[in-house]
């Protein structure tokens, strides 16, 4: 019978490589010594020392000959958030989710990291400092939420150091940086439509944005932790900036350093949010007759318009982790990467 090598412990795989965590993450592992393969629905860039395999993380064939010789995953495939098709997310993260770790499994694969996500806990409501020992949302806020905790749950639960198979799971917060497609395309799309002249409540919630590369040493550090005797095995860490900074304070710095005018007017968070739902319900009922997507949604105006904040106590403890770029640095980066987006480009 053929003994199956051990796989290489510097021979990783990233689902989701081609999207905008993963391949920052991907740039950083060549540049550490790994070796990579891409996972992904989609191929968005080639570079030496990586293998693309394009499908969908549903096929467990197509993962099988993506995860041959792997010894390390990192799973960071997802849906947009912004989303708001059911089903699509129930496949991707949840049943998806399943079968990359079966896949994992049957490869031989020896640790899975996941990203998973901060808002897990979050229900629309402030949370200050919080930590990981806080319940998962009862009521989560989207169907993003509801299927980031199921399938935080399955890769947790999953870790097996009897077997041999080791997970951990990161929860990052308001990820920022060069090559996003969501935060500052969606602002500047806002600003200049004219619609951010407003400060959503009296401006003073404090919440988290983290800077890519700060994510991405997060993810190395905690899979270079990951072995049987260590504390880590199927825990949730969370990785931010470690720098809450009030909402409209982040926002006006992007808005500005891209030249355009930070919002000024305050407007009462309980009408916003009331406004929001009720153009929600109406996109909802009006949807066999019109396609109508409001920029101000609910969950938008309760991320805008509360704390939420998490404390990373447990990733210093446990992975000895320290963001590796401040805040100001990680805003200067951002906007300095975004020349086509200044107002009047
Ligand atoms: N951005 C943020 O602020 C935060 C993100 N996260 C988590 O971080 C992770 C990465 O997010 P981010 O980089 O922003 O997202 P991206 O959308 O940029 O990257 C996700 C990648 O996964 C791909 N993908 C989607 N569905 C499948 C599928 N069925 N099979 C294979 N690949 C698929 C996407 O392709 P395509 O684009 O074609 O769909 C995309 O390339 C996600 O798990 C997200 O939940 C957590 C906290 C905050
Ligand atoms: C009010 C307004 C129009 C703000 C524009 C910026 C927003 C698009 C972002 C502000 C906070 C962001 C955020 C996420 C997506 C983009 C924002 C809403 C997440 C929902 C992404 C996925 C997660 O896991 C949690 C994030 C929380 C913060």
């Amino acid at each position: 019978m053929a003994t199956r090598l051990r796989p290489s412990s510097k021979r990783c795989a990233v689902i989701g490589g081609s999207g905008f965590l993963g391949r920052h993450l991907v740039e950083k592992l060549l540049e550490r010594g790994y070796s990579v393969s891409v996972f992904d629905i989609r191929q968005s860039y080639e570079l030496p020392g990586v293998t693309f395999h394009q499908g969908d993380l549903c096929d467990k064939q197509a993962l099988l000959s993506a995860l041959q010789d792997v010894s390390l995953v990192f799973h960071c495939a997802s849906p947009a958030p912004g989303s708001d098709d059911r089903k699509l997310f129930e496949r991707v993260n949840v049943v998806g989710t399943q079968t990359v770790i079966q896949a994992c499994i049957e490869a031989g694969v020896q640790k899975l990291v996941l990203t998973s996500s901060a808002s897990v806990v979050y229900e629309g409501t402030d949370i200050k400092n919080g930590k990981e020992d806080l319940p998962y949302a009862k009521k989560p806020i989207d169907y993003y939420t509801q299927t980031k905790i199921e399938q935080e749950k399955l890769v947790l639960g999953a870790c097996n150091k009897q077997k041999g198979f080791l997970t951990v799971a990161i929860r990052p917060h308001g990820i920022f940086g060069p090559r996003d497609p969501q935060l500052v395309p969606i602002l500047v799309d806002t600003a200049r439509r004219g619609k951010m002249k407003f400060i959503i409540g009296n401006g003073a919630n404090l919440v988290d944005f983290t800077y890519v590369e700060n994510v991405v040493h997060g993810h190395i550090l905690a899979a270079e932790h990951l072995r049987p005797d260590s504390p880590i095995c199927g825990k949730a860490y969370h990785i931010t900036n470690d720098e809450p900074i009030p909402f409209w304070d982040f926002m006006s710095e992007v808005l500005v350093g891209l030249g355009y005018a930070a919002p000024r007017f305050h407007l009462p968070y309980r009408l916003v949010y009331g406004l929001a739902l009720l153009l929600w319900l109406l996109s909802v009922l009006l949807r066999p007759f019109v396609a109508f997507k409001p920029t101000f949604t609910p969950m938008r105006v309760a991320l805008a318009g509360t704390f939420h904040y998490y404390s990373c106590q447990r990733a210093k403890e446990h992975l000895g982790y320290k963001p590796v770029v401040s805040l100001k640095e990680g805003i200067a980066c951002t906007v300095q990467s975004y020349p086509h987006l200044k107002s009047g480009a």
